[in-house]
């Protein structure tokens, strides 16, 4: 299998020091690597370093290579042809990553517009497709929408329709799940798992909830306080984790398993 993400001793460094310190990952194609850890323990900057979209004055050092591209040194052009072609996102917050004034089917024309010239009847086609493909009911409704007037679970699918409609090689998901419900998290993570297997993406899966992460990766890579302490097949590191901190996430989530009906 060929290396689609390669990250070699990444670091991220603020004005008051280094924040992420010792992050060395690899996703190849097709592969899905959960990335684990306590708040605070980097892994938001680890996903942001390899979209290029540190916030200023943060900078990354070491090497992030996607496809041929080194994120850490690439200029604005090259990263704005990354950004939405090979790579592309979806966070925890739909809220913040969608704009409140623009309808939803704008907002996924433009991607399609840019990527893949589409004009036109084409155009409108394409939007309505990308909205079918997340599943969302009635879609000429909702790309008539505004966001306010769809629900949380609609709004994370619409976000999972902008981020896939370039079709990119590598989808980052940072927590994608955390602001809903459980019910409709189920739903977001299935439809993740399908999509992601059917057009044979890469995926790097952020998280703090092991049992979720583990539901849908294969790799997992653990995170504290800026450093990766582990990395492992999601059977290993559930079986015999290496690190005492893995240790604790894996007895704690084993703990409230063990208290469900
Ligand atoms: N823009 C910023 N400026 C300065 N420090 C920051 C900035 N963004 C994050 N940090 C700090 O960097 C560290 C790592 O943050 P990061 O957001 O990557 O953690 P995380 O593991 O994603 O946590 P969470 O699960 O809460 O999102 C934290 O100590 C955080 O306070």
């Amino acid at each position: 299998m060929s290396i689609l993400l390669d990250i070699r001793g990444l670091r991220v460094t603020g004005d008051d020091g280094a924040l992420v310190d010792g992050v060395d990952a690899t996703i190849a194609s097709g592969e899905r690597l959960g990335v684990i850890g306590e708040s605070g323990s980097g892994k938001s900057l680890t996903a942001l370093s390899v979209l290029g979209l540190l916030p200023h004055p943060l900078r990354a050092e070491g090497s992030i290579l996607l496809g041929d591209v080194d994120v850490v040194t690439a200029r604005q052009r090259r990263l704005d042809a990354v950004r939405g072609a090979v790579v592309s996102a979806v966070f925890q917050e739909p809220l913040t990553a969608l704009d409140p004034l623009m309808r939803v089917g704008k907002q996924l024309a433009w991607p399609l517009r840019k990527h893949r010239g589409l004009r036109g009847d084409a155009l409108r086609r394409a939007v309505l497709d990308a909205l079918s493909a997340v599943q969302l009911d009635d879609p000429e409704r909702i790309a008539r929408s505004y966001i306010h007037e769809i629900s949380g679970g609609q709004r994370q699918r619409v976000a999972l329709a902008i981020a896939l409609a370039c079709e990119p090689r590598l989808l980052i998901a940072d927590e994608p799940t955390t602001a809903l419900d459980v019910t409709v998290q189920a739903g977001i993570l299935d439809l993740l798992d399908e999509e992601v297997r059917e057009r044979g993406m890469s995926l790097l899966f952020i998280s703090h909830d092991l049992p979720v992460v583990s539901r849908i990766v294969d790799r997992v890579m653990v995170m504290r306080a800026g450093a990766a302490v582990e990395t492992g097949t999601v059977d290993q590191v559930l079986r015999a984790p290496a690190h005492p901190y893995t240790a604790t996430l894996v007895a704690s989530a084993r703990g409230l398993e063990a208290h469900l009906p």
